[in-house]
């Protein structure tokens, strides 16, 4: 089942016929550090990143892309891919993950949603890893208006994005006090026997005077959330601490968060808060039954896995999780996506059991969650890379760019009280807020 919206045909058609032709080169590590003050100014679908701590990936244009919709959707942009990988033409000098033509991925979160899944191969990668830098430029060999081999294209800082103004934020689905109704009677039916836990997520509607600068919240996302994975893909942004899965050279990876409390800011307090935390018999149910949902999906393609038997408490500027990282040995050739499609989703975004769980979902949210709660990432060539679940983001308008819809979502099980949970997402949306109204350094306000 795949459905192109008339945008994405044209590279498409080229995509099925014509070889991809891909340059890469080493970058002057200097210019790699201020690796997201490189990107230029873009639409938001034509942007894309990948960076923590300075490091990962940030590319511009459209090489290529495809979109897939249905239940299918991931494994049709893996085969696509494959394919792409397979016929092109890579000039690499600096070879490692990451190199050679990558294409970034967002999928949506329902196998039913209109947003579907897509896949960008930007026309410029930039990329850092522990100070090696990169530059990769991509073609498509029958393109009249590409060289075979690309230009590399002179790169440079850029003059600091602006900042959004008039930002007003409204209510989209429901109002908090329609969803805390909602989080009463999915707490009911957990307490009934129906389901152990399910996550209930609810979205902002957030109107500016002009269209957003992608850049601009992602300068922003880095700076407050330096330990998350702050990505942009085809409009989709936002700072994510959850990584879904990567894989690097056979080995398989996946941070699983589940547990949330927010923090006070002050730090003697939160500490406190951290502990009770990792002693929290709800919250440690909740993370347990995520844990349980990597750790099942992943096991057919791994052998020697570990999966530590108690969390870790991950702190972050607005919360803190439970967190656990799941590490496995890949036995079979599946790519990072193929991996992501096999967690999707996991119980840290769904619930458990997951049917009964995607069911009240779908019944009591009373919104289509887009590409919000879905895989987000990159892939390259040989298969290897890295997808996050997409949290604490918000997706750019296609139609209005100057608009931004935010999202956050909170684990339900017997002992949630809903007044909190409403707390918990109002803390979840505090980096898109902010990233959106709190003038930065670079603000031109
Ligand atoms: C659903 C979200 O976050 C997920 C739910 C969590 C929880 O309920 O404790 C914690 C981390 C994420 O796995 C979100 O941020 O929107």
């Amino acid at each position: 089942m795949t459905s192109l919206p008339a945008g994405d045909r044209p590279t498409d058609a080229i995509a099925s016929a014509a070889p991809l032709v891909s340059r890469t080169v080493p970058l002057d590590p200097e210019l790699g550090a201020a690796l997201l003050s490189l990107v230029p100014h873009r639409p938001a679908r034509d942007l894309c990143s990948w960076v923590r701590r300075g490091e990962g990936l940030v590319g511009w244009g459209r090489a290529a892309s495809r979109t897939a919709t249905g239940p299918d959707r991931m494994d049709e942009l893996d085969a696509w891919w494959a394919e792409r990988s397979r016929t092109a033409v890579v000039r690499d000098e600096v070879y490692r993950p990451g190199t050679g033509p990558i294409a970034f991925g967002s999928v949506s979160y329902a196998a039913g949603s209109r947003a579907g899944a897509t896949l960008v191969v930007p026309e410029v990668v930039v990329g850092v890893r522990g100070g090696v830098a990169w530059l990769t430029t991509v073609g498509v060999e029958s393109s009249p208006a590409v060289a075979a081999v690309p230009v590399t294209p002179e790169l440079g800082v850029q003059q600091p994005p602006s900042g959004p103004h008039d930002v007003a934020f409204a209510d989209g689905a429901l109002s908090p006090a329609r969803w805390a109704g909602a989080v009463a009677e999915a707490v009911s039916r957990i307490t009934s026997g129906r389901l152990d836990k399910v996550v209930l997520a609810r979205d902002l509607d957030v109107t500016t005077s002009a269209e957003i600068d992608v850049r601009w919240l992602l300068h922003r996302l880095a700076e407050a959330y330096d330990t998350t994975w702050v990505f942009a893909v085809d409009g989709l942004v936002g700072a994510t601490p959850e990584l879904l899965v990567r894989r690097e050279k056979g080995l398989v990876t996946s941070r699983v968060l589940a547990g949330t409390i927010r923090r006070t800011g002050d730090d003697e307090h939160d500490l406190a808060l951290a502990a009770s935390l990792a002693r929290s018999s709800k919250d440690l149910e909740e993370h347990e039954y995520a844990v349980r949902s990597v750790a099942e999906a992943l096991a057919p393609h791994c052998s020697s896995m570990n999966v530590p038997e108690v969390p870790f408490v991950l702190h972050l500027s607005n919360v803190m999780h439970l967190a656990t990282d799941v590490a496995g040995v890949l036995v079979d050739d599946a790519s990072a996506l193929a991996l992501a499609a096999s967690l999707h989703p996991s119980a840290a975004v769904c619930g458990t059991p997951r049917p009964v769980a995607d069911a009240v979902i779908a019944e009591l949210e009373h919104m289509d969650r887009g590409r919000y709660a879905g895989p987000v990432g990159w892939i390259d060539a040989a298969g290897d890379g890295e997808f996050g679940i997409a949290l604490r983001c918000g997706a750019v308008s296609a139609e209005d760019p100057s608009r931004i819809r935010l999202f956050a979502g909170c684990g339900i099980v017997a002992g949630s009280v809903p007044d909190d949970e409403v707390a918990e997402s109002s803390a979840k949306f505090v980096p898109m807020r902010d990233a959106l109204t709190a003038p930065g350094p670079r603000s031109s306000r």
